[in-house]
């Protein structure tokens, strides 16, 4: 497995070991669906991993395993006692409830066994819509929202529960490209100000240049990890750079490689010989 970008090295293994590791992780659904096979993966405090891979190669599922909302056939899932929050393609806010009320009750799920008074966790709620720049929308109901704002409440909302590890599933899969484009900037800055440890699936190989540390490449199923690519770019990082664009060819030409070596003999026409190029 590669390390992380130089720049980051430091302060990213300081000696407490990572943030989340995986030793050898296996998922079967049912009786013989084999979706990962002993993945192992280490991903360090404050670093920022993305997971690319085929349709069906078993990216949600793994962040399910991290996320404890599943478990493992076999193998290991270490957090290190980090709490855990994750993000998904879909906001899912209740539509009955302000944008502030929405935030307020996860932070109320949170502060069980600490008492927190309603005008503390309203102002916690002010505090986290001003950190994803939504600063006077708290009494909005979420169907006044724009999609990527919905996006941005979704995200305060993890950030209220105080995770140090941030699962994000195709968090902006649904989004504009101009709207992906300044989401990847705020995540950045929240990503870097919070040392957060995030872990982010998605299927497009340029945002997951744009924003990896290191961008992780899952084989088709069974998932399994087959190449790991350090990104040494500087940051913040432009989508639409030459650099970011020459590794995003490479990545894309051996996930294509994967891709192409899954599907082709269910292609084969009944009978044809193989020519043992595969
Ligand atoms: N709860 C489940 N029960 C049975 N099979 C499942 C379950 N969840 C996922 N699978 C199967 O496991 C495999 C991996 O699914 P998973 O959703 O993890 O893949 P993915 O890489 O996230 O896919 P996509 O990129 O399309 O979102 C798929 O074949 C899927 O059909």
């Amino acid at each position: 497995m590669t390390a992380p970008s130089q720049e980051l090295r430091s302060s990213r293994t300081d000696g407490h070991g990572p943030a989340v590791r995986l030793d050898a992780v296996s998922k079967v659904y049912g009786r013989e669906l084999l979706a990962l096979d002993r993945v192992s993966l280490s991903v360090g405090r404050a670093e920022f991993v993305c997971l690319l891979g085929a349709s069906g190669c078993g990216k949600s599922t793994l962040l399910n395993l991290v996320a404890g909302l599943d478990h493992a056939t076999a193998g290991d899932i270490d957090t290190q006692g980090g709490r855990v929050a994750m993000m998904f393609q879909e906001p899912a806010l209740f539509p009955w409830l302000t944008v502030s009320a929405n935030i307020e009750l996860a932070l109320r799920v949170t502060s069980k066994g600490r008492s927190t008074t309603k005008k503390e966790r309203r102002e916690r709620a002010a505090e986290l819509l001003e950190i994803v720049h939504l600063s006077g929308f708290g009494g909005k109901r979420p169907h006044e929202l724009s999609g990527g704002m919905r996006q941005r409440v979704a995200l305060a909302r993890s950030l209220a529960q105080e995770a140090d590890v941030l699962l994000m599933d195709e968090p902006f899969g649904a989004l504009d490209a101009m709207t992906r484009d300044l989401l990847h900037d705020q995540l950045e800055r929240i990503w870097r100000e919070r040392r957060l440890t995030v872990l982010f699936v998605t299927h497009n190989v340029r945002e997951a240049v744009r924003l990896g540390d290191r961008v992780v490449l899952l084989s088709s199923r069974p998932g399994t990890v087959i190449h790991d690519f350090p990104v040494d770019l500087p940051r913040p990082r432009r989508t639409d750079s030459a650099e970011v664009a020459e590794l995003t060819t490479t990545i894309t030409d051996r996930l294509r490689q994967e891709v192409l070596r899954h599907a082709k003999p269910a292609r084969q026409p009944v009978g044809a010989a193989s020519r043992g190029d595969g």
